[in-house]
């Protein structure tokens, strides 16, 4: 924001949080004298009501929204502290990282994400105009939904993926170091977020639990129902197997069809890409030539990663490209001597 030119006051219960974030630029320590055009709350969801009411109480604001992970809960405390609520407007800016503090934060975190809106027929429609305007300000992309809604949408979406990446990766805790040194892209993808911050996941699944412990229930019938098909396939009896494997097919195919449905780059619908594996020596600027190469090639790169073999000196750069393009950059990659991996 105070790159696109609003003035940011920034308060903390915490004074080197604030003063960790004033020196990264995000804004300038302390509270104005005036009230200001829109008073963002971004504390844990269970602070979420009192510091708003306070704020509210203290009149530092036209407009009051909170970015919390949950929004039903923060709501009905707000209403039950009696606070005045046509100023308020609950919102969820759909992006994060797994660490927080001011030093994990990015000035383009929410560019090209959903950011959730919960107005109510009690909120003020220039309340409502801020917070779009905010939404723009950060090139985010406003969805607006009941706040119940969304509670529901982010246990399935984002809340549960976390416990389940948690429990995928607890069972590593006692593996065997000749099982781990074998691990690849599967479980990196798998287990990403199992890295994140348990303390502020507790904050969220705490103001979360009912809508989540419905989807990990549902999650648990289908673990129990592929336990039950993974013993029938170790059965004698022919119809047992087979009946074991159609379940356990059935339970993939029904994976493809929903992993199909998570929206690609920049919320847009999943589209097929091609990708093209490059290996790269471990050396400085390896990658900024093979970037530099594609750009020559007039090829835009839509997505990168890097798959790191253990053990070794190299890594395989996976280019996301447009499938027209894919031709085009093959040959100019090799032209140029790199090696390409299927
Ligand atoms: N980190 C993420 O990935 C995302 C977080 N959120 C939500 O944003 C909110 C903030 O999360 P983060 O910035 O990640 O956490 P954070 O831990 O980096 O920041 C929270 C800050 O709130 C301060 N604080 C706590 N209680 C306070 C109070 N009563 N008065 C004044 N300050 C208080 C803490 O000192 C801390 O500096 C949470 O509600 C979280 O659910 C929303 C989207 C993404
Ligand atoms: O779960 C996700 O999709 C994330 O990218 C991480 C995240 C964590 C907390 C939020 O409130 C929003 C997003």
């Amino acid at each position: 924001l105070s790159a696109r030119g609003i003035g940011v006051h920034l308060a903390d219960r915490d004074d080197s949080a604030v003063r960790t974030a004033a020196s990264l630029g995000a804004g300038t320590a302390g509270v104005p004298g005036e009230p200001v055009d829109l008073v963002i709350v971004a504390v844990p969801p269970a602070h979420v009501a009192a510091a708003l009411a306070d704020a509210v109480a203290r009149g530092l604001g036209r407009g009051y929204l909170d970015v919390a992970s949950v929004k039903g809960g923060p709501r009905r405390d707000l209403e039950a502290l009696g606070c005045d609520l046509s100023r308020y407007i609950g919102t969820h800016p759909m992006a994060g990282r797994e660490r927080s503090g001011p030093l994990a934060a990015t000035a383009d975190l929410f560019e090209g994400r959903p950011w959730v809106l919960t107005p109510t027929p009690a909120t003020d429609t220039e309340v409502l105009n801020l917070a779009l305007e905010l939404v723009a300000l950060c090139r985010a992309v406003p969805v607006v939904m009941d706040a119940d809604a969304h509670d529901r949408a982010v246990a399935l979406v984002s809340h549960t993926p976390q416990l389940v990446s948690s429990m995928v990766a607890a069972r590593l805790e006692h593996a065997e170091e000749a099982a781990v040194r074998l691990c690849g892209q599967g479980i990196l993808d798998v287990t990403r977020i199992a890295g994140s911050e348990p303390g502020m996941w507790m904050d969220i699944l705490a103001a979360n639990p009912g809508p989540v412990a419905d989807v990990l229930a549902d999650l648990a019938a289908d673990l129990a129902e592929t336990v039950t098909a993974l013993r029938a396939l170790q059965s004698a009896d022919d119809d047992k197997r087979r009946g074991g494997a159609d379940g356990i097919e059935d339970l993939l195919r029904r994976g493809n069809i929903g992993r199909a449905k998570v929206p690609g780059k920049h919320g847009t619908a999943p589209k097929a890409y091609e990708v093209l594996a490059v290996l790269i020596g471990d050396q400085p600027g390896e990658l900024a030539r093979l970037f530099a190469d594609a750009g020559a090639a007039g090829v835009n790169i839509e997505d990168v990663r890097i798959e790191h073999s253990t053990g070794q000196q190299a890594g395989l750069v996976q280019l996301t490209v447009e499938p027209r393009t894919a031709p085009q950059l093959t040959a100019a990659l090799r032209e140029r001597g790199w090696a390409l991996r299927k």
